[in-house]
């Protein structure tokens, strides 16, 4: 068994939407394909992974670092007999050697992009979804049933409050019980009456969560905590600069509500100075690293140990990015959730074909693999690249 070909390609997921800090009118996402030499039910085995929103496409490290290191290590030093699979862990060392500690950037995106393919691979040579492989590996019943929050609330050209209720009331109508929308990107005074436009119209049908894209110095933070403090908020989400953790520590006084962050945290280093330094509160807070940004799964199983060590349970995960493989990380590891973007970056976000958001959550269906395979606009665009 053997892996014969890694490959990548960029391709857009821009829109014309802006949250507090960057627009997406040239937002990319790296392709991958980990072409095995494995064949399971007459076809090639072929793992497949992308990056999440927010971070661009990382061609230039696959190619000049990662792929070559994945390819040029013995095959069989790459798997894991036992299992009769490949060995997503020591897959994960090869792309890592003489790669220094610290700074996570985007070389945490290149890798977790590629991890992410090399577990779909792994799960496929297995014959069995990743959540149950997971659950499996880690000794823990699986559960099929995912809490799921629709994100948008983006500001865009011309967008005004009808509009985003309209927005806001389109994903009630598909089942989703909680929402979220961008804040910072305007005045206080505007954001006020945004979030009031989107309470009205919600009502009691669902929760409202707001995210600052780690816009706000300590001050604006706490003025805008002050603010939404007297609405019944979800959570309150990456208010000031996601390293900055003695802010989000201050924020704790003023802000009794859950808050959130965690997106822009890329290791298990960082997210483990977040629970040492940021005041976050494991009775009610919520963490969202996103594997796919984050050196991918091998990296987030540490990251769930970090929690531990800390008292935190991985029920509080509720991770960003709306894609299948945090999908399976929930269920197959007992996260609290996961994000989805109903009407953004498509082909790559979103359920396979046919699953239905039902009263806040999604069934994942039995399929082999993180399952791209059940969702046919992006099987096609993966199997464009390899198949
Ligand atoms: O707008 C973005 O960059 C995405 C984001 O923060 C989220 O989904 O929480
Ligand atoms: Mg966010």
């Amino acid at each position: 068994m053997r892996i014969v070909d890694v490959r990548e390609v960029t391709k857009p997921i821009a829109s014309p939407i802006r949250n507090a800090y960057i627009d997406f009118t040239k937002m990319t996402t790296s392709l991958v394909a980990v072409v095995t030499d494995v064949v399971r039910d007459g076809r090639r085995v072929v793992g497949y992974g992308f990056n999440s929103n927010g971070r661009y496409g990382q061609g230039g490290l696959i190619r000049e670092r990662f792929r070559d290191r994945i390819l040029e290590a013995p095959p069989e030093s790459l798997v894991d007999e036992s299992n009769g699979t490949l060995d997503p862990h020591r897959i994960w060392a090869a792309m890592m050697t003489n790669e220094k500690p610290g700074g996570h950037g985007e070389r945490s995106v290149a890798v977790g992009t590629l991890d992410i393919a090399i577990w779909d691979a792994t799960a496929k040579i297995a014959g069995k979804p990743l959540f149950r492989l997971l659950a499996e590996r880690t000794g823990r019943a699986a559960d099929p049933k995912v809490f799921v929050y629709a994100a948008g609330g983006y500001y865009y050209p011309g967008k005004d409050d009808s509009a985003l209720r309209a927005e806001m009331r389109s994903y009630l109508d598909r089942g989703y019980t909680v929402v979220k929308m961008k804040i910072g990107g305007a005045s206080l005074a505007e954001d006020q009456r945004r979030i009031e436009a989107v309470l009205a119209e919600i009502g009691v049908q669902a929760r409202l969560a707001v995210d600052a894209n780690g816009r706000f110095d300590l001050e604006t933070a706490i003025a805008y905590a002050k603010m939404l403090r007297q609405y019944p908020l979800f959570w309150y989400e990456e208010a000031g600069d996601p390293l900055d953790y003695a802010l989000q520590a201050a924020l704790a006084e003023f802000y009794p509500g859950p808050m959130a962050t965690g997106e822009n945290l890329f290791s298990h280093q960082d997210a483990r100075n977040l629970l040492r330094y940021g005041g976050m509160r494991p009775d009610r807070d919520w963490l969202q690293f996103d594997c796919a940004l984050s050196y991918g799964l091998v990296e987030y199983l540490r990251t769930l140990e970090v929690l531990e060590r800390f008292g935190w349970s991985p029920a509080r995960c509720i991770p960003h990015g709306g894609h299948q493989m945090s999908l399976n990380i929930a269920a197959g590891l007992g996260l609290g959730g996961n994000e989805s973007y109903p009407d953004l970056f498509q082909p790559y976000g979103g359920f396979p074909d046919g699953v239905r958001v039902e009263d806040g959550h999604i069934v994942m269906p039995e399929l082999p693999g993180i399952g791209f395979e059940g969702k046919s606009d992006l099987i096609r665009v993966m199997r464009d690249l390899a198949a």
